[in-house]
């Protein structure tokens, strides 16, 4: 037998597998565009409900669009009972995001039209799913620290509701904006690994809910979501800038991977983090957190003279949730609370044109072979 070995391409990298009018990543200009709109005009300009409605919708909302839509945002924000009382169960020291993922799961199970895969019902459900995670994440972050629950209020913003929900008080206008900015660059980033995780389960015909849970599990890993939280401990692990080069040396040399640093398609920097480095400067000021900007520019100035890879967004997002004051294990669930927009317009897109995603492997095991009749072992 002449077989040919196919070619391999070990974890799809340059595999351009599908189309999507959901966003364009494009490392050539160093851009990333949402249904058209470069996402630094969208940051700049438009809240995170605005980016919401754009990438579900592909236009942006004028006035009454944008009412009703907060109007039903609003409505959804309270934790459902069975949730509260499976977060009360779980305990304190359970990973977020794996309480996130119980918790989202358990918001599937309550909905008696969770296996409508209408566009009408997963709209609704994508909605839901943006409203309610907020609440999952603050009231988790408060009982690590022995806090009460605060109920969501209607007269805010998401984002100032979110920060209101987890400190008890809606912090300045420069915190909140900063933690918006987050919100509009975590909200969707093509087929990466979570989004591409989420169009496999719905590729198979399952639910909304099953393909954003199965997200929230791609997410966690520190390759991908998981490295805003590693980012911070890294820097605990350096503690002060004059640190940083000598710490870098020895990491290197250990052929660890620097966390928030490097991208499978950005090669020459990640479009996102002038933005988010921008936001973070704000809070840097706010805080007067400046050794904190010294390490994370220490950092980065040691890796650009060692190798040449550049900061990704969860190089600037990490600092950023640290000076808000989130607990270093909370800032991949806020990663989720975002992302759950980008997945859910994948989810749908993908139902529009589906096609079961299921590639081909080269099998590389032991030739065909026959089980032996062995003694004193019957069928
Ligand atoms: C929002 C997001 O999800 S962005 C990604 C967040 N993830 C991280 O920050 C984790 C750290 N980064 C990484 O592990 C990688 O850069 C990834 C996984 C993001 C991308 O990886 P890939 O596209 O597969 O690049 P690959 O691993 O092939 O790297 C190419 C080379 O750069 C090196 N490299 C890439 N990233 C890093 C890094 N962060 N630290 C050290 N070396 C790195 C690799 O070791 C490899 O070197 P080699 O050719 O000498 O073997
Ligand atoms: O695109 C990727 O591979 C990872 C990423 O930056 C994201 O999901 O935001």
């Amino acid at each position: 037998m002449t077989d040919t070995a196919p070619e391999i391409h070990k974890g799809l990298a340059g595999v351009v597998v599908d189309t999507t009018a959901v966003s364009k990543v494009n490392p050539e200009t160093n851009s990333l565009l949402y249904r058209g709109y470069p996402v630094q005009e969208l940051a700049a300009n438009c809240s995170f409900e605005e980016v919401a409605y754009l990438l579900w919708n592909g236009e942006l909302p004028d006035a009454g669009q944008l009412a009703d839509f907060q109007a039903e945002e609003r409505a959804g924000r309270a934790l459902e009972a069975n949730v509260r009382r499976a977060v009360d169960d779980l305990p304190v020291s359970a990973h977020p995001m794996d309480v996130l993922r119980t918790a989202l799961s358990i918001i599937g199970a309550n909905d008696p039209t969770a296996s409508d895969a209408s566009p009408e019902s997963n709209h609704a459900k994508a909605l839901h799913l943006l409203a309610a995670t907020p609440a999952i994440v603050a009231y988790d972050q408060r009982r690590r620290r022995g806090q009460e629950l605060i109920e969501p209020r209607e007269d805010l913003g998401y984002s100032a509701n979110f920060l209101y929900m987890t400190f008890g008080e809606v912090p300045s206008d420069v915190v909140v904006k900063a933690f918006d900015v987050s919100m509009v660059l975590y909200a969707e980033h093509s087929f990466n690994a979570s989004t591409f995780t989420a169009r496999v389960v719905t590729s198979t015909l399952s639910d909304l809910y099953s393909a954003v849970v199965a997200g929230v599990g791609a997410l966690k890993g520190p390759l991908h979501g998981g490295a805003n939280e590693a980012v911070m401990h890294v820097f605990d692990e350096i503690g002060t800038a004059s640190a940083a080069d000598a710490w870098l040396a020895t990491a290197l040399e250990q052929k660890r991977k620097i966390m928030g640093f490097g991208h499978r398609v950005y090669k020459n920097g990640d479009s996102r983090v002038p933005t988010m480095k921008a936001a973070l400067d704000t809070l840097v000021e706010e805080f007067e957190a400046h050794d904190l900007l010294a390490l994370y520019d220490a950092l980065e100035g040691a890796m650009a003279a060692r190798k040449p890879i550049k900061p990704n967004l969860d190089y600037p997002s990490g600092p950023a949730y640290r000076l808000i004051g989130f607990d270093t294990e909370m800032f991949t669930p806020l990663f989720v609370a975002s992302r759950i927009v980008g997945w859910t317009a994948h989810i749908v897109e993908q139902l529009e044109a589906n096609s079961l995603i299921r590639p081909l492997s080269e099998y590389v095991g032991p030739d065909e072979r026959h089980v032996p009749v062995r003694a004193g072992v019957s069928a």
